[in-house]
């Protein structure tokens, strides 16, 4: 099974949302990354084929989604961003009229609607009115109705947005419970939403990929570009003045360990030590806060995207925090460099 994705192009009047974007996707986790307004929702509104391509096609072993119709539609679960949960309902009532709307059999929809409400932890919930439910209940209700029809392409549109971290790790397992046999499509502006569970990370930013890859062929080519260094704690302040801090985690010691950025060796006075570089650190080096970025040496980058700015940084500290051992952990955002063609050096 083969979803492609043949230059898909989104134009809203004078604004190119999506510009021209290629994937060939085969069954695994994609972790679809981009700040807020990348176009995220825009592509994955043309795979669902609720939003019209401007150009290009969306084709599900080689044929086009539009052609298919019913039969994708069929094959397909979706997660909106915006979900609507119909408050009065229970969770089973909604689950068999989603079943119903999807075609589902009557007999066969009150069986699968309890065995998924139970594989989501939902059980004993079965009759309780989703206005009473958590956000991350009805999250998992979300995924629970997406995957009614055994789907073999599955959208999840920010699935994770406003949960708590205890109940994004239990998300993130139960996507990767249901990933089998399909291609889950994932979008976030979180990290670690994707780092573990994802196969490939699409790094989206200003309407194009510009990343494709493993979690490890992307963070590939920042390779010797994160260092760490211990400082006094008056210092770290300054550094991030000076430095693309990653994070800072401060010991009891009165030091404090500043993870950061530097495309060349930095100052020797810092005595500072290259470091693995996770996909935090791309991100943040992708997303810079002056938007400046540009090609990167990665696998599967199909080049600068030419982008404008209005990509904002999502400054998201949720990988950080459970990395590292300090006391405290704190993103410095400190005022960052052009990190791609002459970034500064420490
Ligand atoms: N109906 C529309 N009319 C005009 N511009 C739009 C429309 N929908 C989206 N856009 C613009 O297209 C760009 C991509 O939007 P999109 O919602 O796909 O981004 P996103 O990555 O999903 O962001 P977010 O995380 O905020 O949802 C944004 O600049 C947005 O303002």
């Amino acid at each position: 099974m083969e979803l492609e994705l043949d230059r898909l192009t989104k134009q809203y009047e004078a604004k190119i949302a999506v510009d021209r974007v290629s994937a060939r996707l085969r069954p695994g986790v994609y972790g679809l990354l981009g700040a807020n307004g990348a176009g995220k929702t825009t592509i994955m509104r043309m795979i669902c084929g609720i939003l019209r391509p401007t150009s290009g096609e969306v084709r599900l072993d080689g044929r086009s989604i539009a052609e298919l119709g019913e039969a994708y539609r069929a094959r397909l679960g979706y997660l909106p961003q915006d979900f609507g949960y119909y408050p009065e309902f229970t969770a089973l009532d909604f689950m068999e009229y989603m079943a119903a709307l999807k075609g589902i059999d009557a007999r066969e929809a009150r069986g699968r609607s309890l065995e998924l409400l139970d594989r989501v932890g939902l059980a004993g919930e079965e009759r309780r009115r989703i206005r009473t439910f958590s956000g991350g209940m009805k999250q998992r209700l979300g995924i629970a109705q997406a995957v009614l029809n055994d789907p073999a392409v599955l959208v999840l549109d920010e699935p994770t947005a406003g949960l708590d971290p205890k109940e994004r790790v239990r998300f993130r397992n139960l996507i990767a419970s249901f990933a089998t046999n399909k291609v889950v499509l994932l979008s976030t502006h979180i990290v670690s939403d994707v780092e573990y569970i994802a196969d490939s990370i699409l790094m989206m930013r200003a309407g194009s990929f510009i990343m494709q890859g493993s979690p490890a062929e992307v963070v590939r080519g920042i390779e010797g570009c994160v260092w760490q260094a211990r400082v006094p704690v008056r210092e770290a302040d300054a550094l991030a003045e000076r430095l693309s801090v990653v994070n800072v985690h401060y010991a009891d010691d009165g030091t404090a360990l500043v993870r950061f950025l530097s495309d060349g060796a930095p100052a020797p006075e810092l005595a500072a030590t290259p470091v693995a570089p996770t996909l935090e650190d791309l991100y943040l080096r992708v997303f810079d806060e002056t938007g400046n970025a540009s090609a990167i040496d990665a696998p599967g980058v199909t080049g600068g995207s030419g982008a404008t700015s209005d990509a904002g940084v999502s400054g998201t500290s949720s990988a950080s925090a459970g990395r590292g051992g300090g006391s405290r952990a704190n993103r410095v955002s400190g005022r960052r460099g052009s990190h791609f063609g002459g970034g500064r050096n420490a």
